[in-house]
């Protein structure tokens, strides 16, 4: 089925038109490729890349370079979904210049169609300044995994009235500031409903109930790919691991038990050579 490429505005009409949006994270070409291939409207390079794919134990150590080079993986495939840039810790909260310097690296080299940041609204002046550099900003409130050290650990955030408020106005001044979606990550159902009354633009729910305008998941934990935590807010669709152990185990059978390779996987040569060959080799 031929689609045409998901836009800023597309995701942003969304929140009026429906239907929900879809986003999930790729961090190279396979799983971009199936990802586009789906029709999922969003591809977010996170810097779950950190944990998921480099085995970190968490966020914060992740580089520009190292998302950079994800990117790049992922930005060729992306026929139809629109590519997100996660900037990792520490590319966006020294100074307002460097936040803009990293997010036109993910423009330029990355090839990306935006960038996501966390924070709420001590980040509105980064924001504003990244958006009129000519680079679309999706926020990122809730738990937010670079701060995880700040908040206490990977903990649901929210859970007070009073706290559940200031989201609110977290998220009001991000929308003020120019973000065209927002994500709401490990908040109670029925504040990350309040959010999202309280916005005009998309919010896109990661352990924050149905209310939200769309999902996002990391993929490795909807297929089954990664097992060192699951969060109560990860639906496992598949479970990909059991797969690919049960070909590992084959290989490592066939070839101790020499049925793999086959003829078939082999390659062949002209006879007459292989006779020439042969010759050449008795008389020596
Ligand atoms: N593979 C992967 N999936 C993710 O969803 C993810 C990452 N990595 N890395 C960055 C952050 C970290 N995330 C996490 C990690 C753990 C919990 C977790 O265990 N939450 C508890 C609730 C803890 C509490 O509030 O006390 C849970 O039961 O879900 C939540 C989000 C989400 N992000
Ligand atoms: C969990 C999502 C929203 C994210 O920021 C990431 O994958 O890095
Ligand atoms: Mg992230």
């Amino acid at each position: 089925m031929e689609q045409k490429k998901v836009t800023i505005l597309d995701v942003m009409a969304r929140k009026t038109v429906g239907p929900k949006i879809t986003m999930l994270t790729s961090y190279d070409y396979p799983f971009a490729l199936l990802v586009d291939q789906a029709g999922i409207d969003m591809i977010l390079v996170g810097d779950s890349l950190g944990m998921a794919v480099l085995g970190y134990e968490d966020t914060v150590s992740v580089t520009m370079d190292e998302m950079i080079h994800h990117v790049k993986a992922v930005t060729g495939v992306a026929k139809n979904a629109l590519v997100v840039g996660d900037m990792p810790f520490g590319s966006y909260n020294v100074s307002v210049e460097k936040a803009i310097e990293n997010a036109n690296r993910f423009m330029k080299e990355g090839r990306a169609d935006c960038v996501k940041l966390e924070g709420g609204k001590t980040m509105v002046p980064v924001i504003e300044a990244i958006v009129k550099s000519g680079t679309p900003v999706q926020g990122h409130i809730g738990l937010t995994p670079q701060t995880a050290s700040a908040l206490g650990g990977f903990k649901v955030q929210g859970k007070s009235a009073g706290a559940a408020q200031a989201l609110i106005d977290d998220a009001k001044a991000l929308e003020a500031a120019g973000c065209f979606s927002i994500v709401l990550e490990a908040i109670p159902s029925p504040i990350a409903k309040m959010v999202t009354d309280a916005v005009s633009i998309p919010t896109i729910g990661i352990g924050a109930g149905a209310d939200c305008d769309g999902q996002v998941l990391v993929i490795h934990d909807m297929v089954g790919l990664f097992d060192r935590f699951t969060p109560k807010f990860v639906k496992q669709y598949a479970k990909i691991s059991d797969t690919i152990s049960s070909a590992l185990a084959e290989f490592k059978a066939d070839v101790e038990k020499g049925t793999f390779p086959e003829e078939k996987h082999g390659f062949t040569m002209k006879a007459d050579e292989l006779e020439k060959l042969k010759e050449a080799m008795k008389s020596e």
